[in-house]
């Protein structure tokens, strides 16, 4: 388990983390999912006790980092896999690494088979594909059979082959009980790995959610419209509680975009009322737009969870049109 409370750093007058406060539990994969500077990588490595909080606590197990008596036995970590000494062989930095936390020398192997790389163990890390090294670190990371793992990008330049064999990983280490904490930027990739979601923006917190409740959230679907009566059919969906807008349509004629709505509902509700349509299509936003919209107004999605009513939810931002999956 970790548990991170008021957890703030600041880089003069940058304020990369501002009071984070989540758990991350054993059992399922946790993405941390948060835009480019959105201050992922400063919380995992203040987690990890290379970088001092400037205020609050992160907790391993409910130790701080430096407390732990065998760190490596508690938590491993893959934040760089390129800081291997070029000229060392895999299984030789293994060994080192292995020897400078009195480990048994016989879990080098094991290592090596659980991450696939046996055959080139005696092979220069220097010459490792970004895969391989990638592979080498979690080999590392999994040395002391920790029960909390965590990754920072790890999937960032893989190939899809890599990808789906990280992916794959984490969740089986999840599945054996461990806490996996990953982090992205990626709302796409996170979807397919992890179950729970830790999402950030600016440093601070603006979702610990599940990933289902989060996607779906996120790209919410709305319908738009067009109608020579539009004004009775806006009465209409309003009184209904649907979050509806008006945008200039083709040939002058204005359509109604309607959030969070589908078009069964909306072409029902015309009929029944004896309303003329000319258009009635679905509209789904990107995933990855919405999600850059929610954590790039981090304020706006705080409201969103906190339940305002539908209207001013719906039209936070899963309101796109256009974008693909
Ligand atoms: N050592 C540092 N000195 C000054 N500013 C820093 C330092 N480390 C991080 N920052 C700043 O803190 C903010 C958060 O950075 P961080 O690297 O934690 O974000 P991130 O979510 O991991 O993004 P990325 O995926 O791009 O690394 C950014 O504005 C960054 O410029």
């Amino acid at each position: 388990m970790i548990e991170v409370r008021g957890l703030t750093k600041t880089f003069g007058s940058t304020k990369a983390v501002e009071d984070l406060t989540f758990t991350v539990k054993p059992g399922s994969v946790t993405g941390f999912l948060g835009p480019n500077g959105a201050g992922k990588s400063t919380t995992m490595r203040m987690i990890l006790g290379l970088d001092r909080p400037t205020s609050g606590t992160a907790l391993i197990e409910g130790v701080p980092y430096r407390e732990l008596e065998r760190p490596l036995h508690t938590v491993g970590a893959l934040l760089d896999a390129k800081w291997v000494h070029p000229n060392r062989t895999a299984k030789a930095h293994l060994q080192w690494m292995a020897a400078a936390n009195s480990l048994p020398k016989s879990r080098v192997d094991e290592v090596l088979r659980l991450v696939g790389l046996t055959e080139v163990a005696g092979k220069k890390a220097g010459g490792f594909s970004l895969g391989m090294s990638q592979r080498l670190g979690l080999a590392g990371a999994l040395l002391g059979d920790p029960k909390v793992l965590l990754f920072d990008e790890p999937v960032n330049g893989l190939d899809p082959e890599g990808i789906v064999w990280i992916r794959k990983f984490m969740q089986s280490l999840a599945a054996e009980g461990r806490t996996v904490l990953v982090s992205s930027h990626l709302l796409s990739e996170m979807s397919l790995t992890a179950e729970h979601l830790i999402v950030i923006g600016r440093g601070r917190l603006i979702a610990d959610t599940s990933v289902k409740e989060f996607v779906d959230r996120a790209s919410e679907s709305s319908v738009r419209v067009r109608s020579p009566q539009l004004d009775a059919l806006r009465g209409l969906l309003t009184a209904r509680g649907f979050a509806v807008s008006e945008e200039a349509g083709d040939d002058h004629e204005s359509a109604l975009l309607v959030s969070g709505a589908r078009t069964d509902d909306v072409g029902a509700l015309a009929g029944s009322n004896g309303i003329v349509l000319h258009e009635l299509s679905s509209q789904r936003g990107s995933l990855e737009d919405a999600f850059m919209k929610l954590t790039g107004d981090e304020v706006q999605y705080h409201a969103q969870i906190a339940g305002e009513p539908a209207g001013a939810a719906q039209n936070g931002g899963a309101q796109k049109t256009g974008g693909a999956l």
